[in-house]
């Protein structure tokens, strides 16, 4: 996993590196971050030498950062033309000793400093040097960047942005590109005609943590390639634990959890999952939830639709086990006591409701009356959340053995929160919801975020693309999250989660790679599954045979 900071982490990890017990000199650190980005750049851009860079130095450390890499980059072998931003009294102690060493360097020929001191800047002239060159800096701003650009970066930023658009221009960032939020992914000029928007860069250079906002949309646009480096911080600061922290899954993360399944196994080990879902205008919906959870390795799988509905789902999904609950078209109170009945004697060990299942008022009691009565996890999807808008209250002490997987406006309707806060924060809102209910919370989107109910610990999702953004998407990963959620192994209902959704994710890209970001369909993506969790296999740890299975019909 890798951290995920906010800005505020970010320097108290610089703090703690400089003034704690570490006491690594603060131009020490600036020298470090400067490098890193010459580093990494060499092979971005392929070789310094020879090569026209421009640097564009804000007042804060970023623009510190700036002048080491001016420094450096003169010794690789380029011609640099800095400008510079701040006074020399706005800059922190190390970024002014960094200045008046570039200053011993300047001349007209390789090294040229342009100090604004508050004049106007000569733009035609800036514009003209970032045409005639290869490469671009920006450090003008980092994590200290707040609310919008204001003149003259705004400007600045507008016309690199403009100068790249013409394609011969790279575009390198300083640890987040000018106008990201560090802590969201928000960026300056959202919702303005004024043009203050942000800079999109080719490659981003972070340290010592990779930030929110560059994992978040809209920020994520504007990184490109994104490389970390730990600029020298020492590795206990590098892994402590955030307080309220936040991760990047990673596949191997997933490898870890996951237990290959047991040569002596049978369908009993695999887990018993009911699919209690769908109403008459929506059975493909249900059918799309048993796909799911077949293809992530379910040991026997039950579906329970309305009466009406089985007519079109037996047969559908040949392995799945269907029946018609009740008398009608939908869910209602009355059909309650038969599922309970069900898992009793079937012994469930997951259930999962929503998917297709209508919204009537009677629907709302069934739902209830479902969690109330079991006592396995369960996972809620769509309308079984949509029937529970204002009920928060009621799943509260349920919380830890649920997992809640609304996509965005499906968590607005249950959380209350504008969908415009959502999309502002969604990490955040995330977080704030289950703190509160203490339920285990996938939060669908681009990128997906998971909050455990026990730890309030969030996970953001690397995987996934545009081409699953298509009806029954969701209806898949319901499916998949229950299967997951009965794996042999696997600790815990968050976790669970976590594969579930980096799997859907992976199975997605997959379909990507095969078909394009157009047109494959939630179907393909369940049977891309069995492929990613092969490719799992191959970092799983090996299966050991401790005990005899308990067996079972
Ligand atoms: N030891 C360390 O700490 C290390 C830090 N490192 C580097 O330092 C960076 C953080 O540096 P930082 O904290 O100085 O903030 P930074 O991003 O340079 O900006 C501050 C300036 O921005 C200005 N400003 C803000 N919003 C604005 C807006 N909308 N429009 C216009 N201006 C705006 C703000 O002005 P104000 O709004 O306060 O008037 C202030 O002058 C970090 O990203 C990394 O690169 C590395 O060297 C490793 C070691
Ligand atoms: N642009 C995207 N990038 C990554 N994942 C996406 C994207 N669009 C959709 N998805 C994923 O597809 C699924 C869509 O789910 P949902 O909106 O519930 O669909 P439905 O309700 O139609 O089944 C979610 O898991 C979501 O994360
Ligand atoms: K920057």
């Amino acid at each position: 996993m890798q951290k995920l900071n906010t800005a505020a982490q970010m320097r108290h990890m610089d703090q703690t590196a400089m003034h704690g017990i570490y006491a690594i000199a603060p131009a020490i650190l600036m020298e470090n971050a400067g490098h890193a980005v010459v580093e990494k750049g060499d092979a971005f851009v392929g070789g310094w030498g020879g090569k026209d860079v421009v640097i564009l130095c804000g007042k804060g450390n970023n623009g510190g950062d700036g002048f080491v890499i001016a420094r450096q980059l003169l010794t690789a072998g380029a011609r640099v033309y800095v400008y510079i931003l701040g006074q020399p009294e706005d800059y922190s102690e190390e970024a002014c000793d960094h200045l008046t060493t570039l200053r011993q360097l300047a001349d007209e020929d390789l090294c040229i400093l342009e100090f604004f001191q508050g004049r106007p800047c000569d733009w035609g002239l800036l514009t003209k040097r970032l045409e005639a060159s290869q490469v671009v800096i920006d450090a003008l701003l980092g994590t200290g960047f707040h609310g919008d650009l204001r003149e003259p970066m705004s400007r600045i930023v507008a016309i690199v942005n403009a100068v790249a658009a013409t394609g011969s221009l790279q575009v390198i960032a300083v640890d987040i590109p000018t106008g990201v939020n560090a802590d969201t992914g928000a960026v300056s000029g959202a919702g303005s005609d004024e043009e203050n928007g942000p800079l999109f860069a080719d490659l981003t250079v972070t340290f010592g943590a990779l930030k929110r906002g560059l994992v978040f949309y809209p920020g994520r646009a504007c990184a490109g390639q994104i490389e970390l480096d730990a600029i020298g911080m020492p590795w206990p600061l590098l892994q402590a634990q955030e307080a309220d922290p936040a991760y990047l899954l990673m596949e191997q993360d997933i490898a870890e959890v996951l237990v290959p399944r047991r040569p002596d196994s049978h369908k009993g080990t695999h887990g018993t999952i009911a699919i209690v879902t769908g109403s008459s205008d929506m059975a493909g919906a249900a059918l799309m939830a048993v796909r799911g959870a077949i293809r992530s390795g379910a040991g026997k799988v039950f579906l329970r639709v309305p009466k009406e509905t089985a007519g079109y789902c037996i047969g559908k999904e040949i392995e799945a086990m269907v029946h018609g609950v009740g008398t009608g078209d939908h869910f209602t109170a009355a059909d309650a006591e038969e599922i309970l009945a069900d898992c009793r004697t079937k012994r469930w060990s997951v259930i999962a409701m929503g998917p297709g299942l209508g919204v009537h008022e009677e629907t709302k009691a069934f739902v209830k009356a479902v969690i109330a009565g079991t006592t396995c996890p369960i996972v809620l999807d769509a309308d079984a959340l949509n029937v529970l808008t204002g009920e928060r209250e009621f799943l509260a002490p349920y919380g830890s053995r649920l997992i809640l997987t609304p996509h965005l406006a499906e968590f607005s309707r249950l959380s209350g929160f504008s969908m415009a806060d959502i999309e502002a924060d969604p990490l955040g809102k995330a977080k704030e919801f289950v703190r509160q209910w203490h339920v285990n919370l996938v939060l669908k989107g681009a990128p997906t975020v998971i909050v455990s109910a026990k730890t309030c610990h969030a996970y953001v999702n690397p995987t996934g693309n545009a081409g699953m953004a298509c009806g029954g998407m969701g209806d898949i990963l319901t499916g998949m999250t229950a299967s997951f959620a009965v794996h042999a192994g696997l600790p815990d209902l968050c976790s669970a989660a976590c594969a579930a959704v980096y799997v859907h994710g992976a199975a997605g890209d997959y379909c990507h790679d095969e078909y394009g970001s157009y047109g494959f369909s939630p179907v393909d993506v369940a049977d891309a599954v069995p492929r990613v969790i092969r490719r799992l296999e191959e970092n799983m740890e090996r299966p050991v045979l401790q005990r005899p299975l308990v067996t079972e019909d």
